[in-house]
């Protein structure tokens, strides 16, 4: 069979985290930063480890079966490569920014040099508003871009803000759009084995956000508390031992499992137990 041709980010804030998620579904990576394609035969895929910005690109055109980019990035290329899932790192918000106290609504573009590495995206949005404007592109460090007189406002990428605050900008106007890592295909017909692939992302995903809760309840409480653990399927209830009780299993969200632990406390749970999953298939 063919081998699955997957595009990794090969630097930049999504290259780390998207090796770590494939790692963690079983396959191979690099281990020197320099490589830039490894086959990993047992599993049948070949990565290609590209920039992040080009990925789209050659998953849309059809080179690649599939790929990690930014949202952003996906958007901004304007390529036919689709969405299949969000990857839950690489998060960030694309807006626009100003000098402090000069812009509050995105009606004051007009007539501005806007600075950005993502023409696209701006371009797009300036044309949906029927905004006229000048667009910059600059490869990077855009919010350098005002103070050296080039622009007057900036729109980019926006984590923590402090860029930014470094750079004396402040955003004005809502979120352009909401970014994260993305697995990209072309659409349309799923090459061979990519099922798999696509499948055990996921499994590395619902490990990351999942824990597994064990507990032991009197039979009486029972409906009470599988109604706090409904699993995913539906809870494993075994019988105890002791006259009476049943030990629970179930897969909880790890966002709020303390506060569970606490209700189930409540309600006559003991033993309560919560451990990591490395991996599942649902
Ligand atoms: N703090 C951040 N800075 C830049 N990009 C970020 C950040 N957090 C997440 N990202 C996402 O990473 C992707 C940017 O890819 P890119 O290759 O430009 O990385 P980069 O960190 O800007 O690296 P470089 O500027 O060295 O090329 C986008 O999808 C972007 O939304
Ligand atoms: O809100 P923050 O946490 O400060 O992060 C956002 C900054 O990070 C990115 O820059 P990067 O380091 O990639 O440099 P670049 O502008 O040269 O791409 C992005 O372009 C912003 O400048
Ligand atoms: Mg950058």
């Amino acid at each position: 069979m063919a081998l699955l041709r997957i595009a990794v980010p090969n630097k930049g804030s999504l290259s780390l985290s998207a090796s770590e998620i494939l790692r963690e579904s079983g396959y191979r990576q690099r281990d020197d930063a320099k490589q830039l394609t490894l086959t990993d035969t047992e599993n049948g895929v070949e990565f290609f480890y590209l920039r992040p910005r080009d990925i789209a690109l050659y998953v849309g055109e059809g080179t690649l079966d599939a790929g990690i980019t930014g949202r952003d990035l996906l958007s901004d290329s304007g390529a036919k490569a689709e969405e299949v899932m969000g990857l839950g790192f690489g998060r960030s918000r694309f807006r626009f920014a100003g000098p402090k106290g000069v812009y509050t609504d995105l009606l004051q573009l007009a007539g501005t040099r806007i600075a950005t590495s993502y023409d696209g995206v701006v371009r797009a949005f300036l044309e949906e508003r029927g905004i006229e404007a000048t667009v910059v592109r600059l490869d990077g460090a855009v919010e350098t871009s005002i103070q050296l007189g080039v622009a007057d406002v900036i729109a980019d990428v926006v984590e923590t803000g402090s860029t930014l605050r470094q750079a004396g900008l402040e955003v004005f106007g809502d979120t352009i759009l909401e970014s994260e890592a993305v697995l990209v295909t072309r659409g349309g017909s799923v090459p061979d084995g990519f099922e798999i692939f696509r499948r055990r992302i996921e499994g590395v995903l619902v490990a990351r956000s999942y824990v597994m809760m064990d507990y032991d309840i009197k039979s009486e409480h029972v409906a009470a508390a599988v109604a706090l653990t409904p699993g995913i399927e539906s809870p494993t209830v075994s019988p105890l031992h002791r006259e009476g009780w049943v030990a629970v299993r179930a897969m909880v969200p790890r966002a709020g499992a303390q506060r569970l632990m606490d209700e189930l406390f409540e309600i006559g749970a003991r033993g309560i137990l919560l451990t990591d999953i490395h991996a599942c298939r649902l």
